[in-house]
């Protein structure tokens, strides 16, 4: 089987050798899917992986825009059209310098996988900018967010292409970037989801990464009769994904010491409460500050410059940042720690070498793809309350999400349960995920 997971990925390789995130990616799903394949003759033998790791579309354009002092500037737009055989492509925009093809085809080939385990119909795309949001005026964003919806707007749409948030995306750069396609293409429809209450956004679509994340964790505690009360939770980040993993471990009863941005970390020994937390929100959302601030407002906690927070003492650890922030040597901390679940709100957080170390200690650990798809999936909600021209209560869209994540929870332990009844949740999100777009290309012939 090696020989052949070698080959596979040495032909990867080949094609994309300059692309360390998604050859990484790539990895993490071989190691698992193709012993499927081999397994399964209706599978084998037809290029099937091979054919997913191929975007269908990889769109790259310029962006142009005007700033504050009248200067020109050129950015890099994209849009990843990944893998559309059981629905439109969906995923988000991340808007950030680092943004380059490698790091969008890895998100776009795990949003795949993440969007088929939904159970929702919805195929898997991601896009961006290297565009920096960070000290940019509003007016500066919004003429950024114009320029590039004024090439992006001719390869989406409702039933082909439906972009969301991701990092640096928001809810103020989707008004934007709606506002813009409406007037190009003079029509309101659902091209976007994260959008505002007012014009066609859901309930509980802000909160939905950050809640499906800790839902997904508790369903995982559950298999050792086990849940968050009186836990202590480090979390990395300080966005969207982290302050709603953080305002839920807070209502259901544990302790969240940690949260992150690029400069470092905060730890709180007393615990980041419901207070301190609408603190932070506004810090984050409103006044787009830096998290060090937390310490001048809160002097009996600290600030560690430049770090990630994995060498704080935790039960659960919760990376909700970015990919690759929690490597083997974290990994081997926090196990040392006494931590006993990792639960993924970022994409690809932790590398290969990390995950092992979790699998070796039989931890509880869920990749971001099964633990993170509660952002995907309350947007498939958004997409279907757009399409019925109605809207679902806070209650009603919450329940669903609960119950996609369970259903998530279920999928990962059909595929992922071992004999000694361990779930490799990694293994069971990647089988689960690769077997219902399989069944779809298979379907559909060779196109
Ligand atoms: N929003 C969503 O619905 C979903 C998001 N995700 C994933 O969750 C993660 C966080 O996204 P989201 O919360 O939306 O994004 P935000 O832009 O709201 O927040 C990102 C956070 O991560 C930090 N961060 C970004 N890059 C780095 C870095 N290189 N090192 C350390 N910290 C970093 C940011 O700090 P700073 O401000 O200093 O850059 C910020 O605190 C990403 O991996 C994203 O792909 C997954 C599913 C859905
Ligand atoms: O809601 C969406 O469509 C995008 C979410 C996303 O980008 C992700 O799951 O990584």
């Amino acid at each position: 089987m090696k020989e052949i997971i070698a080959e596979f990925l040495d032909m990867v390789k080949e094609r994309n050798g300059h692309e360390p995130e998604f050859l990484q990616a790539v990895e993490e799903v071989a190691e698992t899917v193709l012993p499927y394949i081999v397994q399964n003759d209706i599978y084998y033998g037809k290029n099937v992986l091979l054919r997913m790791v191929e975007p269908e579309r990889l769109v790259s354009f310029r962006v142009c825009w005007v700033d504050d002092n009248g200067e020109i500037q050129v950015n890099r737009g994209y849009r990843i059209q990944m893998n559309s055989a059981i629905g439109p492509y969906k995923g988000g925009l991340r808007f950030h310098p680092t943004v380059n093809a490698s790091i969008l085809k890895f998100l776009a080939f795990e949003q795949v996988f993440k969007n088929s385990l939904t159970t929702l119909p919805m195929g898997g795309g991601k896009g961006g900018s290297d565009f920096d949001p960070k000290g940019k005026s509003d007016n500066e964003i919004m003429r950024f967010c114009h320029a590039f919806m004024s090439e992006l707007f001719r390869h989406i749409g409702p039933n082909t292409d439906i972009p969301a948030g991701d990092i640096g995306v928001g809810q103020r750069e989707i008004g934007f970037l709606f506002g813009k396609y409406r007037k190009l293409r003079n029509e309101f429809t659902g091209v976007l989801t994260g959008k505002g209450l007012t014009w066609g956004g859901s309930l509980i679509r802000p909160e939905a990464t950050g809640y499906g994340t800790v839902y997904f964790a508790e369903n995982m505690l559950r298999t050792k009769n086990d849940n968050f009360e009186g836990k202590t939770v480090v979390i990395s980040g300080s966005g969207n994904v982290a302050q709603y993993a953080a305002e839920k471990c807070i209502v259901i009863g544990a302790k969240v010491v940690t949260l992150s941005d690029s400069s470092g970390y905060i730890y709180d020994k007393d615990g980041i409460d419901a207070d301190k937390l609408k603190f932070v929100m506004h810090l984050k959302n409103v006044k787009r500050g830096r998290i060090k601030e937390y310490v001048k407002e809160y002097p009996e906690a600290k600030f560690v410059k430049g770090k990630t927070p994995w060498s704080e003492k935790c039960d659960i650890a919760l990376p909700c940042a970015t990919q690759n922030e929690l490597d083997i040597e974290d990994a081997k901390t926090l196990l040392a720690n006494g931590c006993m679940c990792v639960s993924e709100g970022a994409n690809m957080p932790s590398t290969n070498a990390a995950i092992k170390e979790f699998h070796k200690a039989r931890i509880l650990f869920a990749p971001g793809k099964a633990s993170n798809a509660g952002g995907v999936a309350t947007s498939g909600l958004e997409m279907t309350q757009n399409s019925l021209r109605y809207k679902w209560t806070r209650e009603e869209v919450d329940k669903k999400l609960r119950e996609i994540m369970q259903d998530i929870h279920n999928s990962c332990t059909e595929y992922g349960q071992e004999e000694d009844g361990y779930i490799d949740y990694v293994k069971g999100a990647n089988i689960a995920g690769f077997v219902k777009v399989a069944d779809a290309m298979l379907a559909q012939g060779v196109v």
